[in-house]
């Protein structure tokens, strides 16, 4: 007679808590819903009810059809890992940063040819321009960072995903944060705080999102089975940490009624000023870098098969590197109502942020010593050495325009875009294209790339973009910045506002047009992608991993 075992099938606590949960907040929303002050509050309101109730759903449907155990952690000794959620960041990340590529060609145009605007309301600069920022910064970059940070951590621990429910409530949160931010910029609601536009229940949504991710990763992390906590990680931890400090100081608002999206900022004036600029340099130092470092750590020894050139200088690195980032906020703030000392005090620490920043470059291009020859053949190990020259480049240029006196010219000009864009598209996209090159094969078991030559392309198409895009801001910035301070003879300013604006026309259009090549590459990219993923041979059998050992 076979012998079955069978052990009874329970609810677990986070099926329960979870569905309760949801089914509170469904409740609530729709409450919310029918008494709300405007209508685009209570479309909102109606979104969180709809995705409550899904999510009860699924949680429900998941336990009917489950088996009674949860996933083991180990099969045969190996760890069991979990890709799923990976796998849909993944796919979101391209999604996701296609629209905002999208968007940011239409914000350029638009800069180029206001006719663009259509007269739309939801089309106005004013909305598409955070549209944009978040849409690549949150929506593209976070989906990269949760993506990529859900993979290295299982395989730098050797353990599977901490959570059984909790990393998809995390993928699915964050997505449905991105939904809630996007769709309120385009109807009009905003807390008008740059990078951090959506307004208090947004805001509130992503903090459960967020401690929830810093649950699964720490948890993930104290069941590792390798004693050493790899490198990235700790820029993964730094990031998750910080973004989370960052948004409950930045975002400490009042809500007028629980029935309106708007809100109050506690703090006031100045005081509110150094609060957002610590949240917005922050922002840059620990979602587009410490997180951004973290994929080079990982995905540039594995490709190039070669150990970090110096791990004692990563560790150096990291300490210094969140140490120092965490003061310079106020060069944000030059010549403003903020105390000259403490203007001061960002300088100098933007300054001394060079060291480090360029510390992990080096660290970065000399783990290729003696596989230099790669990049010839292997246009993804390309793409990830060319975004580390770029990280090289943006944090040159930082310090050097939080000095005052540069910055007296910089200030308010695109300058300050092309750095933006030098750092964006050179170092956080390229990082990010390269790591998804590598992810795809490995996530799907596949043997490699669909196509290697059009890696190549968009490389190249890529680069021509990204080369248009920040020299033509570089010189628009400077002849914006000289023509504004330009006297006559009698102390009269030599230009009026409106001639400094036509002689930025060409320079506009030769951004609109860097930054189509940019789309493009991405597309070329996103179909490669989708045959690579769709492609009938696999690299090993079905649910055996085709992965690499971890080190
Ligand atoms: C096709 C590619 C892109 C195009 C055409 C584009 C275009 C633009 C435009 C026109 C603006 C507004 C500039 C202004 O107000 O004068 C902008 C702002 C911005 N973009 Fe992009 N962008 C692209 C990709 C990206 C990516 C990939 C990122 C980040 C990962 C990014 C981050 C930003 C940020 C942070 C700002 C605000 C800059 C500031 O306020 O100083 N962009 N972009
Ligand atoms: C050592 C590193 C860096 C320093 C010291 C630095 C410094 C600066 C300074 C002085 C500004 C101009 C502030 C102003 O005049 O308003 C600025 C703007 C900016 N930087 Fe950097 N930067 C660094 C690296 C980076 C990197 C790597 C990125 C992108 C990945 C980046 C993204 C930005 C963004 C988005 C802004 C525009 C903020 C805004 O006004 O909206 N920075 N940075
Ligand atoms: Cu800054």
């Amino acid at each position: 007679m076979a012998q079955t075992i069978t052990s009874q099938k329970n609810m677990t606590f986070g099926e329960v808590g979870a569905a309760a949960a949801f089914a509170a907040l469904a409740v609530l929303s729709i409450v919310v819903a029918a008494k709300a002050y405007t209508p685009e509050y209570a479309f909102h309101a109606y979104l969180f009810a709809a995705g409550s109730l899904w999510a009860v759903f699924k949680i429900l449907d998941r336990y009917y059809d489950r088996p009674a155990d949860l996933p083991p952690l180990e099969i045969a000794g190996k760890p069991n890992y979990s890709m799923g959620p990976v796998r849909f960041a993944t796919v979101a990340a391209m999604v996701w940063g296609i629209a905002g590529f999208a968007v940011g060609l239409l914000a350029a145009l638009q800069l180029a040819f206001p006719v663009l605007n259509l007269d739309l309301p939801w089309l106005s600069f004013g909305r598409i321009r955070p549209l944009h920022t978040s849409a690549v910064i949150f929506a593209f970059g976070g989906n990269v960072l949760i993506a990529t940070s859900f993979y290295v951590v299982q395989r730098t621990c050797r353990a599977r995903l901490a959570g059984d429910i909790a990393p998809w409530f995390v993928v699915l949160g964050y997505n449905f944060f991105i939904v809630i931010a996007g769709t309120g910029y385009l109807l009009g609601i905003t807390q008008s705080k740059e990078y951090a536009e959506p307004e208090w229940y947004a805001d509130l949504w992503l903090t459960v999102v967020w401690v929830a991710y810093f649950l699964v990763f720490l948890g993930t992390v104290m069941r590792r089975k390798e004693p050493h906590i790899y490198v990235a990680n700790w820029f993964y931890l730094a990031f998750i940490l910080t973004i989370a400090v960052l948004h409950l100081g930045n975002n400490a608002a009042v809500p007028v009624s629980l029935f309106s999206p708007k809100s109050y900022i506690v703090w006031a004036g100045v005081q509110d000023a150094l609060v957002q600029w610590w949240y917005g340099h922050n922002a840059v130092g620990f979602f587009l870098t410490a997180g951004f470092l973290a994929l080079m750590y990982y995905f540039i020894p594995k490709r190039a098969d070669r150990p970090v050139y110096s791990y004692r200088l990563s560790i150096i690195h990291f300490w210094a590197l969140i140490f120092l980032y965490i003061w310079a906020g106020p060069h944000h703030l030059h010549y403003t109502a903020l105390p000259d000392w403490a203007q001061t005090l960002g300088m100098t620490f933007s300054v001394m942020l060079w060291m480090p920043s360029w510390g992990g470059m080096i660290n970065g291009l000399m783990t290729l010593s003696g596989a230099w020859d790669k990049l010839r053949t292997d246009p993804v190990l390309r793409m990830m050495v060319v975004s580390v020259a770029f990280y090289g480049m943006a944090t040159f240029e930082g310090p050097l325009m939080s000095v005052k006196a540069v910055n007296s010219l910089s200030h308010y000009t695109d300058w300050t875009i092309g750095h933006v864009h030098s750092g964006a598209l050179g170092w956080v996209a390229y990082i990010s294209f390269g790591a998804i090159y590598c992810l795809v094969p490995w996530l799907w078991n596949r043997k490699g790339l669909y196509s290697t030559k059009l890696v190549n392309w968009h490389f190249w198409i890529s680069t021509i973009g990204i080369v248009l895009y920040i020299s033509a801001m570089w010189v628009s910035g400077i002849l914006q910045g000289l023509m504004w301070r330009a006297y006559t003879s009698l102390g009269f300013l030599e230009y009026s506002f409106i001639e400094t604006v036509e002689a930025m026309h060409p320079f506009y259009v030769i951004r609109a047009m860097g930054g189509a090549l940019f789309l493009v590459g991405a597309l070329m990219m996103a179909w490669n992608l989708w045959k690579t993923i769709t492609a009938t041979e696999a690299a090993a059998p079905e649910g055996q991993p085709a992965l690499v050992p971890a080190e």
